[in-house]
């Protein structure tokens, strides 16, 4: 419990300062709650004095103890006040700057840490397990540091009238330390279990919301429903058996001070029978048996959330520290764009999906990539942009290192346009300018023009204000394909990969869409991933990938003239292009 309080202190950074010194305002909070029963017992014994025929309870007295009642009494309200200003706001803001830590952390990590970690881990983490910490966080510092803190200085305040009963609610704090510790470690053992029925909720709420439309068309709602179901049933079972678990804890945990509360009545009536103690001592012990452990006993709830708290940061540290692409790169200038793959091996789990590669492709010249599916053109693609980090060789444009490279210096210089097309919830506008930020609207629309959408666009009832929803879902497959073609322009990067960018274009458009990657590609290195012929032969040069290896390397008229997949390829492609209509 203290290791995780401990964390959480050092979670709030240079924030530190201002927990500690709401640890001074609980101290004095603490005490201006025990002075008003200081107070009255000592009222009690005047009363008592003056009913024995000493008359010391004059009204100047009587106006001196309501002064200093409502001394105490604001006192108590400064010192929470000032408690809470300090301390807990702090949660708010320490999270609101990990959100952004952690997005910059996620931009700059290598696709393959999405592969590895659950998306619904990562999602969780984020959003509501950060959320978690942020609304409980601080709260726990309350519930618990301020908790012993009050009881402390209460205690204090005990050992000034009487030894042993400090020693007793000292005996019952430690007690129920104990059977707390014990709650802790029984709750630690539980929190990885809660926290991945969570995540396994998360996830099987995405997949199903993800796989809504596939459900539809194939009518299979039952079967869809089921794993969300069996998720949400699982993470109910789970919980009810942690709380079955926590039952003879927090029962001890109470018991110890419940006893030592108990105890201090019974010790206090018998040291006044005997004659140590006078009554209103003993009232004013009976009124602290009350209130001293009233905050500890709470403390028991505060662990459960604790290893919550402790799960989460640990999940949290793992995206923090999850493996950044360009933690040795350098912001650099390329003034040449050759590609060069230098015997690149690389696999995203264990399989190689790339064996020893090596091409290079000279600059403001086109390569077009070929080959069965799964042979891992995408994958070269993917390692150039360095969504990922080759695990043999190396892959250099203009003769740096893509390693060498930050991310953002590397991404300039590249213009990417896949088949399958993402688009941000925005306007049709901000979609296209996500190319080159700064640019004009006249300088949108030339693109657009260029990309066969400016129609489209004048059509929509915004125009290019239009909002397109999740991902673009409101437009069709090609429309989203050509905003891709018009921000990838509108980027005007000296390389340009096109990883079978036509694909899901509309052959009405097609030969349109062609004349605007034309346009898009002059003058540039290209790198295409393509099935369409006419692009394939009046490439520079022709990569044919099998099985993770380049099988055949050359121009149209170098392969055509080789027995080979190519000319496999080619026969089949013509069959194939000779139905179309
Ligand atoms: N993110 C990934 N994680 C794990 N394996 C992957 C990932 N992406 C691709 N693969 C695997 O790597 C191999 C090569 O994939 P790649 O996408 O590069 O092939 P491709 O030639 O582009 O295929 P296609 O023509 O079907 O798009 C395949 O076996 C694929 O299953």
């Amino acid at each position: 419990m203290f290791k995780t309080i401990k964390r959480i202190i050092k979670w709030s950074g240079n924030r530190k300062k201002r927990l500690y010194i709401g640890f001074v305002y609980s101290f004095f909070n603490a005490i201006f709650i025990a002075l008003p029963i200081m107070a009255a017992a000592h009222g009690l014994n005047l009363i008592l004095e003056d009913k024995k025929g000493n008359s010391v309870l004059g009204i100047d007295v009587v106006f001196y103890m309501l002064g200093f009642m409502i001394f105490c009494v604001l006192g108590r309200f400064v010192f929470a006040y000032l408690r809470a200003t300090a301390q807990e706001s702090i949660g708010v803001e320490v999270t609101a700057e990990k959100r952004i830590q952690i997005g910059n952390t996620l931009k700059r990590v290598s696709l393959g840490f999405f592969n590895n970690q659950n998306t619904g881990q990562i999602t969780s983490a984020v959003t509501t397990d950060l959320a978690f910490v942020e609304m409980y966080g601080m709260k726990m510092i309350d519930t618990v540091v301020n908790a012993y803190i009050s009881a402390f200085a209460m205690v204090l305040c005990l050992a000034f009238y009487n030894g042993w009963i400090a020693l007793i609610s000292v005996i019952g704090i430690l007690c129920s330390a104990f059977f707390l510790k014990l709650l802790g470690k029984k709750s630690n053992e539980n929190a990885p279990i809660h926290q991945k029925a969570q995540d396994n909720m998360i996830a099987a709420t995405i997949e199903y919301l993800r796989g809504m439309p596939v459900v539809k068309a194939f009518k299979q709602d039952g079967i869809s429903k089921e794993g969300i179901r069996r998720a949400y049933k699982e993470g109910k079972d789970i919980n009810i058996k942690i709380e079955k678990n926590y039952v003879p804890y927090n029962c001890l945990h109470h018991f110890s001070l419940k006893i030592a509360a108990i105890g201090i009545v019974i010790v206090s009536s018998i040291l006044t029978t005997k004659g140590i103690m006078d009554i209103p001592m003993m009232i004013m012990m009976t009124i602290f048996s009350f209130v001293i452990f009233g905050h500890i006993e709470k403390v028991n709830d505060s662990v459960h959330v604790l290893e919550i708290i402790d799960a989460t940061l640990d999940k949290l540290d793992t995206i923090e520290e999850a493996n950044v692409i360009h933690k040795h790169s350098e912001d650099i200038a390329l003034d040449q764009y050759d590609i060069v793959f230098k015997e690149v091996t690389f696999a995203y789990e264990k399989n190689n999906v790339l064996n020893n590669v090596s091409f290079t492709i000279p600059q403001n010249t086109t390569a077009a990539i070929i080959g069965p599916s799964g042979s891992g053109k995408s994958t070269i693609c993917n390692l150039i942009a360095r969504f990922y980090d080759v695990n043999k060789g190396s892959i250099l444009i203009g003769d740096i290192d893509v390693q060498d490279m930050t991310y953002e210096s590397l991404l300039r210089n590249i213009s990417m346009v896949f088949q399958k097309v993402y688009l941000f919830n925005d306007t049709i506008l901000n979609n296209i300018q996500f190319g080159k930020p700064e640019a004009t609207f006249e300088e949108i629309v030339e693109v657009a023009k260029k990309a066969c959408c400016h129609n489209f666009i004048m059509n929509l009832p915004q125009g290019y204000d239009t909002v397109i929803g999740d991902a673009g879902s409101t437009l069709s497959g090609g429309e989203k394909q050509r905003i891709s073609i018009a921000r990838a322009m509108l980027k005007n990067a000296p390389i340009i990969i096109l990883d079978e960018a036509t694909a899901s274009i509309d052959p009405e458009n097609e030969d349109a869409i062609q004349r605007a990657i034309s346009e898009l590609v002059q003058g540039k290195t290209i790198i295409i991933i393509t099935h369409r012929m006419a692009t394939i032969q009046n490439a520079d040069q022709i990569i044919v990938m099998n099985n993770g290896q380049i099988e055949q390397k050359g121009t149209h008229k170098d392969l055509i003239n080789q027995e080979g997949i190519y000319r496999r390829f080619l026969k089949i492609r013509e069959k194939a292009e000779g139905w179309r209509i």
